[in-house]
């Protein structure tokens, strides 16, 4: 650990060096930049497993969150599972999610028959000190945030990158919003005329276009000015317009937050 912390202070090391306009060998470069993606990765892991460890018991109903933090608690998930013979019914959050509880072997639920969820373990794009979260990073916000309302309790497992004062600080890609596709442009204007910034319809990365959501809709990417809204306001308020079909903000829905550092320590926020 003490050589990640040394590589970090290397990279900024660096990273000051670049805008001294000082030489830096690309392949150091690369290397220093995966060591601190590893690091990242490391700290996802050790939130997660402590998330699943505290959390999940035998019989329980599980949501299962979405995004690259959640893999590591699905896998956590397996080995408990397999070692102390538990019986866990998951209820996934999206198609990654349902593919995770496949790809394991583990039990593969649905709200049909599991309306009631113990608990369920997620991600975030930003934690705020509140507890509020940014969510839709990766898309996943409605049957993400659906989950999360039938659950007793959300718990948030997130890197430290994610641990934020107000939301806005970190996170600086917005607040994502689905929308119906039909509906995206009036909709687009009608939250710029309520509260002010910029708003982004979502393109795809390896397709022409917009991002389809798993729900067949659009996404978009509010760029918000105002860090000191009241968030359960705008929420409703966001909400109420026809064609949103629902919003990354997840207010008061949140029980505890794990946030994971390289060191291989995990602070906790209730
Ligand atoms: O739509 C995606 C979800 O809200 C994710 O939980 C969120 O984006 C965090 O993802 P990650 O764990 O990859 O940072």
């Amino acid at each position: 650990m003490q050589c990640i912390n040394r590589s970090c202070k290397t990279l900024v090391a660096v990273v000051i060096n670049l805008s001294n306009r000082s030489f830096v060998a690309p392949d150091r470069l690369r290397a220093l930049f995966s060591t601190v993606k590893m690091s990242l990765e490391q700290a996802k892991q050790v939130a997660a497993s402590r998330a699943v460890d505290e959390f999940v018991t035998n019989n329980c109903i599980f949501g299962v969150g979405s995004g690259s933090t959640v893999v590591y608690a699905v896998q956590r998930l397996a080995e408990r599972v397999e070692t102390e013979n538990l019986k866990v019914t998951c209820i996934p959050t999206s198609f990654q999610a349902k593919q995770l509880i496949v790809k394991h072997k583990l039990v593969l639920g649905e709200l049909d028959t599991n309306p009631e969820i113990d608990v369920t373990i997620d991600g975030a794009d930003e934690v705020d000190s509140n507890l509020t979260l940014i969510k839709g990073g990766g898309g996943c916000l409605l049957q993400e945030k659906i989950v999360a309302s039938c659950s007793k309790k959300l718990i948030v497992i997130a890197d430290y990158t994610k641990d934020s004062a107000k939301l806005g600080d970190r996170y600086k890609k917005g607040i994502p919003i689905e929308v119906v596709p039909m509906a995206y442009v009036p909709i687009r204007n009608k939250i710029a005329a309520l509260y002010g910034g910029e708003l982004k319809l979502r393109s795809a990365v390896a397709k022409a276009g917009p991002v389809v959501t798993d729900n067949g809709n659009f996404i978009l990417d509010w760029l918000f000015t105002n860090q000191d809204l009241d968030w359960e306001t705008v929420d409703r308020d966001i909400k109420m317009i026809p064609g949103v079909v629902e919003t990354g903000l997840f207010v008061k829905m949140c029980h505890k937050a794990y946030f994971g550092h390289p060191e291989g320590n995990v602070v906790e926020r209730s």
